[in-house]
């Protein structure tokens, strides 16, 4: 019950419609033992003592009670059905928001199908259990203990003889929900798995296609699929083992009330009418405790699916840095950054480091051009400086204050990052655009293209800023996604701005006009460009060369280009040919050739 009580704020709001349901399904089920004693009165009052005149009143009492329990019903579905969808309508959103706040690091490893599961399947067993199986729970026990009542007073020890197989049924439900709670864990996880491969199948069918992969991925599903399916198994194989048994406990109880109840008919120390609603009574109460077993099954399923939400709702959440409070005004961020000696692991105890010793020093304004090979650490920069992880070694400065002492709010508004892998949502390009940003006009929109160099190919899109992109901006060019999630931080007009490899797709010319554009307009704006391609980072006022997590040169272009080094080779590999060909031309016009 522990993970129920955990939930009580998603569902204690609504408490009252709870206890609607609860109370009508008691009544609901009062009516039914109601039932029992007009059934003795119809036998013994009715038709023994052959007062047929009393029939009328009999069935107007039998219809007012069956109108009265449908109503009850209806009640209790009504009012059950609003607390679970309320409850999870805030658990959902609370989980949505949670996964928005859930540190980078947390999605490295994360299973989108995973936790979809989480979001849905997980959620609905949940919801059904607070709204109805809690319910019938309380009414099971009411059930029992009024229905148990009323068969003592009709005969004690009949009722003592007729329940006495009901401590074996109990114990027997009880079992089933041992046995059958790791089995539908299994399960739930198992659905989890299903999820996953088609989440990740889907997202990665063009590479499956190409790669002519389907025949693996067929495979890998089936896989998975056919685990649910052998854990659906045996989760129904625990059931169905302890289903036949709990029956025969079940049905012991009636067939012993008829023998010895029938016996004392006959000796006329217990009157037709009584045997009857002994009768019905004693399946009144066998039936709920037969149920137990099927509700306390809900339960082991609702539980799990409880454990498995809150294990979400408990993740630790993004790096600790304070969030601004009402009274605190923003600080507006210049946009001085400061390395000092910053080393960084991804693991504890990896001896690789991803950033070694690093420093460097960024003015407002400046451009800073990092350059090194796969690997090298580039891409861990930007995840430094957006906050993503938190440093152990070193300092990371921002207009000399801590990173960590700033608040996160003023940070991420003062900071926009370009991704290596350009993620585009499925929507329009506008609403690409001005994504994170309240209400741009369209002046500010189109702005931002211009400036990203994307204005132009959206112009000649027959529904320009509104044409809908596919998910992950499937319809553009690879150039195309970039420079629109180019414009996308530069609308925010930010004042530091990260462009990871974001131009990599661009020919020479569009970077060369974007790198312009970006010259005159965020001439207040530190830059970092990280990019394999000495053309993206030439313009920088300073460059560094990272290998593997270390600094091996900085300088500007000039001073690197002209001193031996990785910055010279890298040059010269890159633009060899161009170098040949720039020789060539000249040799040929002064050659007098052509
Ligand atoms: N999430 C992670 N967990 C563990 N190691 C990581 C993680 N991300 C990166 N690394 C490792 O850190 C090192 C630096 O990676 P990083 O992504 O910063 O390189 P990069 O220079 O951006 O490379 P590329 O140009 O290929 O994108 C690499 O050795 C990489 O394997």
């Amino acid at each position: 019950m522990k993970i129920f009580k955990q939930m009580k704020p998603f569902y204690w709001n609504e408490r009252k419609r709870l206890i609607i349901s609860i109370l009508s399904l008691t009544c609901a089920t009062g009516m039914n033992l109601m039932y029992t004693k007009l059934l003795q009165f119809l036998i013994d009052d009715v038709i023994v003592n052959e007062k047929y005149e009393l029939v009328l009143t009999f069935s107007f009492t039998a219809a007012g009670v069956i109108i009265a329990k449908s109503g009850m019903q209806y009640l209790y579905g009504f009012t059950g059905a609003r607390v679970g969808n309320k409850m999870v309508l805030r658990l959902r959103n609370a989980c949505y928001e949670k996964l928005q706040y859930l540190p980078y690091s947390y999605y490295e490893t994360a299973k989108t199908g995973d936790l979809i599961a989480r979001m849905t399947v997980d959620m609905d067993a949940v919801r059904n259990f607070i709204g109805f199986d809690f319910a019938q729970f309380i009414n099971m026990g009411l059930t029992i203990i009024f229905g148990s009542v009323m068969m003592l007073t009709i005969s004690w020890k009949l009722a003592l003889l007729t329940l006495i197989t009901t401590p074996i049924l109990i114990w027997l439900t009880f079992r089933l929900d041992r046995k059958a709670q790791p089995a539908y864990r299994d399960t739930r996880s198992a659905m989890s798995q299903l999820s996953s491969v088609a989440q990740e199948n889907i997202a990665g069918i063009r590479t499956v296609k190409s790669f002519n992969g389907m025949g693996h991925e067929i495979n890998k599903f089936s896989d998975k699929n056919e685990r649910y399916r052998n854990k659906q198994y045996e989760a129904a194989k625990t059931v169905a083992k302890h289903y036949p048994v709990i029956e025969l406990m079940a049905n012991i109880c009636p067939i012993l009330l008829l023998i010895f109840g029938g016996m004392h008919v006959i000796r006329g120390s217990l009157s037709l009418g009584e045997l009857a609603a002994l009768f019905s009574l004693t399946w009144l109460i066998i039936s709920p405790m037969w149920w137990i077993a099927f509700h306390i099954n809900k339960y082991s399923q609702a539980k799990a699916s409880g454990e498995r939400i809150f294990e979400l709702l408990q993740l630790e959440t993004s790096r600790c840095m304070p969030e601004r409070t009402r009274e605190d005004a923003a600080i507006p961020i210049n946009g001085e950054i400061r390395f000092q000696d910053v080393s960084f692991y991804y693991k504890e105890n990896s001896s690789t480091p991803a950033l070694l010793h690093f420093s460097l020093v960024a003015s407002p304004g400046s451009v800073v051009g990092i350059i090194g090979s796969t690997g090298s650490g580039k891409s861990t920069i930007l995840k430094l400086l957006i906050g993503a992880y938190k440093i152990k070694k070193g300092e990371i400065t921002i207009d000399g204050k801590n990173y960590d002492e700033w608040h996160s709010s003023d940070i991420k508004q003062s900071i926009a990052p370009v991704f290596q892998e350009t993620y585009l949502f499925a929507a329009t390009i506008r609403d690409n655009i001005a994504f994170g940003v309240d209400n741009p006009s369209d002046e500010e929109i189109t702005q931002a293209a211009m400036k990203a160099q994307a204005h132009e190919f959206i112009s000649m899109l027959p529904m320009g800023y509104d044409t809908v992109i596919g998910e992950r901006g499937i319809g553009l060019s690879g150039g195309q996604r970039q420079r629109i999630a180019i414009a996308r931080a530069l609308i925010r007009k930010p004042k530091i701005l990260i462009l990871d490899d974001a131009t990599s797709a661009l020919d020479m010319e569009t970077e060369y006009k974007l790198q312009n554009a970006l010259k005159d307009e965020l001439a207040q704006t530190t830059c970092f460009i990280m990019a394999n391609r000495i053309s993206s980072i030439r313009h920088a006022d300073e460059i560094i060369v990272l290998d593997k997590g270390q600094i091996l040169q900085r300088g500007t272009h000039q001073d690197l280009v002209s001193l031996e080094g990785p910055y010279r080779s890298i040059y010269l590999s890159q633009y060899d040919d161009s170098i040949h060909k720039h020789n060539h031309l000249t040799l040929t016009v002064e050659g007098g050739e052509q």
